[in-house]
C-alpha cells in the first residue's frame, strides 16, 4: 500500500493535473494498491486567507477573487472532463463555492474572523482540488471516491495547528479504508474536532495528512509528490551545483529543513518515521527521477556531510558579562523570558568561559528582543554583572548537515579552513553534541560565495571552481586562454578543477560575468558585450560578486594596475602575475604584498617574472625556506637578448641580418617586452636581478642595481616603439662593431646579471668556449645559483626564458597550484 501526496505545484494547473493522473494510473496498471491526498491548488490557501481578511475589513472585492478561484476549477472541468459530464460537475463546484460565500458573508456582517472560522475558510482550497481531481479520475473510468477527510482525521480545537487524536484518527482511517473498495482521494490540511467543526494541521498540512494515513494503514511508502527533484546538497538557486541526496535520515532531513530547505517539513512526517516507514520525494514534472528517499538510515555514502543549508537573514544577541561567570540561571532566566513571549531562538553558542552567550533570532524582532532583556536583567545590568545587552544584525546562518560527521574528525577544520581561505570572518559557531549539524554565522554579504566554497570542498567528487579574473588579453593573456580551453576537461575531470574565467579586460573593453565566460569564444564577446574599461570598475565588480576561490591574473606590463594588488589580496583574491612592476619597485611594496598575502592566507604568485615558465623563483624560495644561504647568483635574464646576440652572430656575416632585424624578429617570435626598449635598455633583466636579489632575502632597492649601457643613447631616446627602430637601423654599425670585436677572440656576446656581495651589475660580456654561459642558443636563460650548500658546483636552470607558450604555461602552472591550496 502507498500512500500518494500531492503538493500545491502538482494539482496548480491543467498540465500538471494531467501529470499527476498519468502517475495515479501506472500505479493502479501495476496493480498497486494507493490512497491519494491532495493540497490546494498553488496559491488558492493565501487567496482564502486574504479573502478572509477582506470579508472582516468589510471590503467587499474579495468576491472577485472568489471568483477567481472558482473560475481555476473550472477550468480545469473544461479542460479534463467531457462536455456531457461537466455540468454535474460545475454543480458541486459552485455548491462548494456558495458554500465558502455564504459563510464570507457571515464574516463580513460580523466583521469577525476567529481562528475556528480562518481554518473552515482555508479548508476550501482542499476540497475544491480534490473534488476536482476525483471528477477528473472517474471521468476517465478508475473506480474513485472523493474523501473529506474531517470525517477520518480528528484533532483537539486549537485552531490553525490541531492535535491529531490518533487514536480515534487510527480507528476510524482503518474502518474507513476497510469498507471502501474506490481508490480514496483525501482533502489534505484539515480535519475536525469531536463536534465536527473543521481544523487545519498547521504547516506542512498535506504532508502531515499523508504521514497520519500512511501510519494509520501501515504503509509500505508515502510518496511525497512535489515540483523539484527531491531534496538538494543545497539551494540550487544559490548553489548551482547542487544536486539531489538520492537518501537521506530522517535526522539530516529535520536539520537541513530547520536551515531553509523547504522541499518537505519533517516534523510533520514525524508519525510515519514513528512507523519506520519510508518517504519518498519526488517530481511531478520529472516523474522518472528516483528523487529521494528520506528513512531512518541512509545507505552508505560517498560524502561526509549530507548537505548544507541556510538562514539568510538573522540577528545575533549577545549577552556578555564578568558577572555571568559560574553563576547560576542566567541562562534559564534569558530563556525563559523569551519563551514566555514566544520567541523562537535559532541557534544558541556559548563558550565555557561562561562570559557571554549569543542566539541567533529573526531580525524583525531584534529590536523588542533588546527591550524585553533590557528590562528582564536591568537589576544585574544596574549592578555591572551584565555589561550589555548587544544586536548585531545582518548575519546568516550556514549549517553543514550530515550523519557521516559524526565521529569523524576532519570537517570541522575543513569547514573553517575554506571559509578562512576566501575571507570569510566567522562570527559564531554551533555544534550540538548529535554532532550532524555544526552550524556557523557569517556576514551576511558573503552568504552565496561561502555556501559556493563550503559545497565545492565537500562534494569533492565534483570539481572544484576556480574563478579567474583576467586583465591583459595580449600575447600572454590570449596564449594563457587558449592553453586553460584546450586543459579544461583535463583538469575537470582529472584534477577536480573547475576554472571558470569571470572577468576578462584589455585597454579597451572589459567583460564580467559571474557565470564565466566560454573560452572558445572569449574574443567575440569582448567585442560585443565588453564595455569601455575601467580597472576601479573591474575591480569593484569583482568585490560585489565576492565569489569563492578567486584569483586575479594581471597579464599586462602596466605600471598603474598593481596599486590593486594590495586591497585584491586583502579580499582573499589571489594575485598571479608576469608583470615584474610590483616586484621591482621600491622595497617596502614588494615587502607588503608579501606580508598581505601571507597574512591574508592567499598566493600571490609570479614565477614568470624571471625566465618565463622556468622553475627559478619556485627553486630560489624552496632554498631560502630549506635554510640555504645565497653568495652570489649569475645569470643571463633576457630571452630577447640572448636570441638577438645568437641570431646576430651566427652565419656569414656577408649575408647576415642587420641588428634592428634581429630585434624586430625578436618582437615577433613574441619574447621582447610590448616595448622592446625595456628589453635593450636593460631594465627589464634589472628588474630579474632585482627580484631574484629579494627573493633571496637582499632588501634591495632598484637604484642598487647598476645597468652598464648597452644601447646608444639616441636609441633610447627615441619617443616611440617605430621611431626607435629607425634609431637602430641608424645604429646598425655600432652593434655590428660589438660583435665583430668579440668574433675576433673567439668569443661571444652576453648580456649578463650577477649579484654577489650586495651589488647587482648588468653588463654585456664577451665570453668564451670555456665560460658555461657559452654554449646558450635561442632565447635561452641561464640561472646560475651558488650558496652554501650549492658551494663548489652552482645550481643551474637553464631553459627558454621567453616567449608567450612557455610563458603561458608559466602563468597557467601557478594558477592551477592555487586551485590545489584551496583544496
Ligand atoms: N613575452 C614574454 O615572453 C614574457 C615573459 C615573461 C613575462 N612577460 C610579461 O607578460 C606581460 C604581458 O606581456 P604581453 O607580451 O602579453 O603584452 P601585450 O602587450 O601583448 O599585452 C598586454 C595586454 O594588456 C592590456 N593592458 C595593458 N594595460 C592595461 C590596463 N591598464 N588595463 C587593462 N588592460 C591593459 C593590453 O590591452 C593587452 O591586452 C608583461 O608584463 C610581460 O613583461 C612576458
Ligand atoms: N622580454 C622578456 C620576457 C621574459 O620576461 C625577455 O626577453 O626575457
Ligand atoms: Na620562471
Amino acid at each position: 500500500m502507498f500512500v500518494l501526496k500531492f503538493g500545491g505545484t502538482s494539482v496548480g494547473s491543467i498540465e500538471s493535473i494531467k501529470q499527476v493522473i498519468q502517475i495515479i494510473e501506472t500505479h493502479r496498471e501495476q496493480g498497486d494498491t494507493i490512497a491519494v491526498v491532495l493540497s490546494a491548488m498553488s496559491g488558492v490557501t493565501n487567496q482564502l486567507i486574504e479573502i478572509g481578511r477582506m470579508a472582516t475589513g468589510g471590503n467587499q472585492d474579495y468576491s472577485e477573487l472568489v471568483r477567481r478561484i472558482e473560475d481555476r476549477h473550472f477550468n480545469v472541468v473544461k479542460a479534463l472532463i467531457p462536455i456531457k459530464e461537466q455540468s454535474k460537475v460545475f454543480a458541486s463546484i459552485r455548491g462548494v463555492i456558495n458554500e465558502l460565500e455564504d459563510l464570507l458573508r457571515g464574516v463580513s456582517l460580523i466583521r469577525e474572523l476567529t481562528p475556528r472560522t480562518m481554518d473552515l475558510v482555508m479548508g476550501f482550497g482542499e476540497r475544491l482540488s480534490t473534488a476536482v481531481v476525483t471528477e477528473c479520475l472517474r471521468s476517465r473510468g478508475l473506480s474513485v471516491a472523493f474523501c473529506d477527510a474531517r470525517k477520518i482525521i480528528k484533532t483537539d480545537d486549537q485552531f490553525s495547528h490541531a492535535e491529531v487524536d490518533y487514536t480515534l484518527t487510527n480507528e476510524l482511517v482503518q474502518a474507513h479504508f476497510a469498507k471502501e473498495t474506490a481508490l480514496q482521494i483525501v482533502t489534505g490540511f484539515i480535519g475536525s474536532t469531536e463536534k465536527g467543526e473543521t481544523t487545519t494541521l498547521g504547516r506542512g498540512g498535506s504532508d502531515y495528512t499523508a504521514s497520519i494515513l500512511g501510519a494509520a494503514l501501515n504503509a509500505d511508502r508515502i510518496d511525497i509528490w512535489t515540483d523539484v527533484d527531491g531534496m538538494m546538497t543545497a539551494d540550487p538557486r544559490k548553489v548551482p551545483n547542487a544536486f539531489n541526496i538520492p537518501t537521506i535520515t530522517y535526522a539530516e532531513a529535520m536539520e537541513l529543513s530547520h536551515f531553509g530547505a523547504k522541499v518537505i517539513y519533517p516534523p510533520s512526517l514525524q508519525p510515519a518515521f514513528a512507523r519506520n516507514i519510508p518517504i519518498r520525494v519526488l517530481n511531478t514534472f520529472n516523474p522518472t527521477h528516483d528523487g529521494t528517499v528520506v528513512s531512518r538510515t541512509a545507505e552508505r555514502r560517498q560524502y561526509t556531510i549530507t548537505g548544507i543549508s541556510s538562514i539568510d537573514d538573522i540577528a545575533l544577541v549577545n549577552v556578555q558579562g564578568s558577572g555571568m561567570i559560574g553563576v547560576a540561571g542566567v541562562s534559564a532566566k534569558l530563556f525563559g523570558v523569551l519563551a514566555r513571549h514566544r520567541i523562537s531562538v535559532i541557534l544558541i553558542s556559548q563558550a565555557s568561559s561562561e562570559h557571554s552567550i549569543c542566539f541567533a533570532i529573526d531580525p524583525r524582532g531584534a529590536e523588542n528582543v533588546k527591550a524585553i532583556l533590557d528590562m528582564e536583567f536591568a537589576t544585574e545590568i544596574a549592578h555591572g554583572h551584565i555589561d550589555n545587552i548587544s544586536i548585531e544584525r545582518d548575519l546568516s546562518v550556514i549549517a553543514t548537515v550530515g550523519e557521516g560527521m559524526r565521529k569523524s574528525s576532519g570537517i570541522a577544520g575543513k569547514l573553517f579552513s575554506v571559509l578562512g581561505k576566501n575571507g570569510v570572518n566567522i562570527v559564531a559557531v554551533a555544534q550540538g553534541s548529535s554532532e550532524i549539524n555544526i552550524s556557523v554565522v557569517i556576514n551576511k554579504n558573503n552568504l552565496s560565495k561561502a555556501l559556493n566554497a563550503i559545497h565545492n570542498v565537500f562534494f569533492q567528487s565534483e570539481a572544484r571552481v576556480l574563478n579567474l579574473y583576467l586583465v591583459g588579453t595580449g600575447l600572454i593573456g590570449k596564449t594563457l586562454l587558449k592553453q586553460i580551453c584546450s586543459q579544461y576537461e583535463f583538469l575537470r575531470s582529472e584534477k577536480l578543477l573547475k576554472v571558470c574565467v569571470v572577468g576578462l579586460a584589455n585597454t579597451k573593453k572589459m567583460l564580467l560575468d559571474p557565470k564565466g565566460v566560454a573560452l572558445d569564444a572569449w574574443h567575440e564577446r569582448l567585442l560585443t558585450e565588453g564595455v569601455t574599461t575601467s580597472l576601479p570598475a573591474f575591480v569593484e565588480k569583482m568585490q560585489d560578486y565576492n565569489l569563492p576561490n578567486s584569483v586575479f591574473i594581471d597579464c599586462t606590463s602596466d605600471k598603474d594596475i598593481v596599486q590593486f594588488y594590495e586591497s585584491l589580496l586583502d579580499a582573499n583574491i589571489s594575485v598571479v602575475t608576469p608583470n615584474k612592476v610590483a616586484n621591482s619597485g621600491p622595497y617596502s611594496e614588494y615587502r607588503r604584498l608579501q606580508r598581505t598575502a601571507l597574512n591574508r592566507g592567499v598566493k600571490f604568485l609570479y614565477e614568470t617574472n624571471v625566465g618565463a615558465g622556468l622553475p627559478i623563483i619556485n627553486t630560489l624560495q624552496g632554498l631560502i625556506t630549506a635554510g640555504d644561504q645565497f653568495i652570489k647568483i649569475e645569470a643571463i635574464l633576457s630571452g630577447t637578448l640572448s636570441y638577438i646576440f645568437n641570431s646576430f652572430g651566427s652565419g656569414d656575416p656577408a649575408s647576415r641580418p642587420t641588428f634592428a632585424d634581429v630585434v624586430r624578429e625578436a618582437k615577433e617570435k613574441g619574447y621582447t617586452e610590448p616595448d622592446p626598449r625595456d628589453d635593450l635598455s636593460g631594465q627589464d633583466v634589472a628588474r630579474k636581478i632585482l627580484i631574484l636579489a629579494r627573493e633571496a632575502g637582499f632588501p634591495l632597492e632598484p637604484s642598487d642595481v647598476t645597468v652598464k649601457n648597452l644601447l646608444p643613447q639616441s636609441c633610447l631616446d627615441a619617443p616611440s616603439v617605430p621611431a626607435f627602430f629607425d634609431e637602430l637601423e641608424r645604429n646598425n654599425d655600432y652593434f655590428e662593431n660589438l660583435l665583430q670585436e668579440a668574433e675576433a677572440e673567439g668569443k661571444k656576446l652576453r648580456f649578463v646579471a650577477s649579484f654577489e656581495d650586495n651589488k647587482a651589475i648588468i653588463e654585456l660580456r664577451s665570453v668564451g668556449p670555456e665560460h658555461p654561459f657559452y654554449q646558450l642558443t635561442g632565447a635561452d636563460n641561464i640561472v646560475s645559483f651558488t650558496t652554501e650548500r650549492y658551494k663548489d658546483r652552482p645550481l643551474v636552470v637553464k631553459g627558454p626564458g621567453a616567449g608567450a607558450e612557455v610563458t603561458a604555461s608559466g602563468v597557467f602552472a601557478d594558477v592551477v597550484s592555487i586551485g590545489s591550496y584551496l583544496a
